[in-house]
């Protein structure tokens, strides 16, 4: 299992183009929250803005409007429940993130479904927390054209692959993946996270056990949307939203015992700039 080198990050992070506007930044909608889960929701979206996303739409529960409004101005609120609009969303974006909070409702199942009958080739779709809970209990193929990630963190992994913990080897996960898509990625989350892809696979040597905060994947979800909204689907990109999400973490670290989500995704700009200006 190869790790991944600081070095991505200056490949990837490069410094704007001055004549570019928000359009080429990447369209991000989020598909999250829930009654009780409204914070999963606030952490995607916000980290999918602070990490750079041009546009950033976040289909929720309007009983989450005001929160999100409030936490998080620059994103946008659509009502998921609203057929017509959600799939208006889903055709018009470039990348699709759901599950961060969305609990388990047979709303949520149709969600689930929504994205994966009606996304595309050119379209990169997330699947993390409740949206690959769904998929594993209702058995929901992965039958979508576009790019497919998945983020699972053990407990997850082992219901999609009804592995257990000690079963997760790499060739075990190989094989699970090649049966549910062998065109996905898998980036499973743990104490040094790793990356599965076709017969590749990364580790990431970052990370520590102040991150061990609820609401940390789902902000790795969102800095994971708009590093591909803006730099475009890749290996790459998807190893440099896992490395910073823990970078940041293992810098807060250095001076607190306990990392909280909402204070990674405050330095993600300052981080960003640091890694695009060392290309020079
Ligand atoms: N502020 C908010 O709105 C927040 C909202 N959130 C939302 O809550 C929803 C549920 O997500 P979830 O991850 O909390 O619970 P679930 O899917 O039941 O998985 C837990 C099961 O897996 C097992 N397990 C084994 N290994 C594990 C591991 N490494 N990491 C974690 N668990 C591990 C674990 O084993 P146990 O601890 O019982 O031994 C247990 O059996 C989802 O939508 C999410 O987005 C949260 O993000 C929090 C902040
Ligand atoms: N001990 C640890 N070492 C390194 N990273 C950790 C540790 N504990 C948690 N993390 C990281 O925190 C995140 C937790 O994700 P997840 O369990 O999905 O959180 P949530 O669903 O609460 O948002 C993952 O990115 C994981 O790698
Ligand atoms: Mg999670």
């Amino acid at each position: 299992m190869e790790k991944i080198s600081k070095s991505i990050l200056n490949q990837i992070i490069l410094p704007r183009n001055p004549e570019s506007y928000k359009g080429n930044y990447g369209k991000v909608l989020i598909i999250a929250g829930s009654t009780h889960f409204g914070g999963a929701a606030i952490l995607s979206s916000s980290a999918a803005v602070h990490s750079g996303a041009g546009l950033v739409t976040v289909a929720t529960t309007p009983e989450k409007f005001a929160a999100i409004n409030t936490h998080i101005p620059e994103a946008m609120t659509i009502d998921y429940h609203n057929k017509k609009e959600l799939l208006s969303a889903i055709l018009n974006n470039d990348v699709i993130a759901i599950g961060p909070g969305l609990g388990t409702s047979s709303v949520a199942i149709g969600l689930v479904k929504a994205v994966l009958n009606n996304t595309k080739t050119d379209q990169t779709v997330i699947l993390d927390a409740s949206a690959l809970t769904i998929i594993a209990e209702e058995k929901i193929p992965l039958q979508t054209t576009a790019h497919i990630i998945m983020t699972p963190h053990q407990g997850e992994w082992q219901r999609l692959s009804q592995l257990e913990i000690p079963a997760q080897t790499e060739l075990n996960n190989f094989e699970k993946l090649q049966d549910l898509n062998p065109d996905a990625v898998l980036v499973l989350k743990k104490h040094h996270s790793e990356i599965y892809f076709r017969d590749m696979s990364f580790k990431i040597i970052a990370g520590n056990p102040g991150m061990a905060t609820g609401g940390m994947g789902d902000t790795l979800t969102g800095i994971m949307a708009g590093f591909i909204g803006q730099f475009g689907y890749s290996l790459a990109t998807i190893q440099s939203a896992l490395l910073i999400h823990s970078i940041i973490g293992d810098k807060l670290n250095e001076k607190q015992y306990v990392v909280l989500p909402s204070e990674i995704i405050d330095k993600l700009p300052k981080y960003m700039q640091k890694f695009s200006l060392q290309t020079k």
